[in-house]
């Protein structure tokens, strides 16, 4: 059974002409990166967020670990909300700028994590978990005392990356990750994600419009185009002579 599996999600703005996300069907099995890649405004940070429910899609199906969340609010979304967590684009508007790194490490585990069973980062104190989590995303320990603006932009997102992945989510959505770093901390992230998918078994939907990036870290590759899946293909089909015109044209800048 697939972790996620979304089925019709369709998602229209008040105003707008047409819906920004438009029958967006995928499956997601575990220990998987699929990609999502598609050109600025197509619609890939509207699925993000219908699939984090931190919007409503007008209609389709969100099932994650087998339960249907697309229409669940409040307490009865809840306890699923662990099981899938997000990496945004620009961790200094993702961290509190007020709270030490220790700080923010512990509010996802104190907001969702309590009574869950982790294996990886199992809660024994407040110490040893910070410490696993900070050595799990390869920062000193160090780190733990400082403010966000005390670090560099590629520490910063390995700390937000750390908050995702210390409540064990099934699945982690990973909205440009390294759209706001340079080339050489890019490579570094994206190297330690992809260790991270590996060793803890997560499961990714890897959002970039970056397609050198996604063709990378994924096994398979969604094409996104004006709010649909236009092309959708296993990684190593990505130069197939029956690839979607507009893939092609993707490639070819990349
Ligand atoms: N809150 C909003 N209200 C109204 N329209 C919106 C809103 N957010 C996004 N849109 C519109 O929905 C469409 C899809 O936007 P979205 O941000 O999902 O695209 P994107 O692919 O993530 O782009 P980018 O890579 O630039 O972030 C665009 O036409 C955008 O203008």
């Amino acid at each position: 059974m697939p972790v996620l599996s979304v089925d019709g999600l369709t998602r229209t703005y008040a105003g707008a002409e047409r819906p920004a996300v438009q029958d967006v069907g995928f499956a997601l099995d575990r220990g998987e990166c699929l990609g999502l890649v598609g050109e600025s405004g197509c619609g890939k940070s509207t699925l993000a967020r219908c699939l984090m429910r931190i919007e409503d899609a007008d209609r389709g199906s969100i099932r994650l670990g087998g339960h249907e969340i697309a229409r669940l609010n409040g307490r009865r979304l809840r306890p699923h909300r662990r099981k899938i967590q997000i990496v945004f684009q620009n961790p200094t508007a993702a961290l509190n700028p007020k709270l030490r790194i220790a700080d923010s490490l512990l509010d996802p585990y104190q907001q969702l994590g309590q009574g869950a069973k982790l294996t990886h980062f199992a809660y024994t104190s407040r110490d040893a978990y910070i410490r696993r989590l900070l050595e799990a995303v390869e920062l000193p320990a160090e780190l733990a005392g400082r403010y966000p603006h005390e670090l560099s932009g590629g520490q910063r997102q390995r700390v937000t990356i750390a908050r995702a992945i210390g409540i064990e989510p099934d699945v982690v959505v990973l909205d440009e990750p390294t759209a706001s770093l340079d080339v050489i901390s890019q490579g570094a992230v994206l190297d330690l994600l992809d260790g991270l998918r590996t060793s803890l078994g997560l499961s990714y939907l890897f959002i970039s419009h970056d397609l050198a990036a996604v063709h990378r870290m994924s096994q398979r590759v969604m094409v996104m185009r004006g709010g649909e899946i236009i092309d959708r293909f296993a990684a190593n089909e990505l130069f197939a002579e029956d690839r979607h015109l507009y893939t092609k044209e993707l490639i070819s800048i990349f």
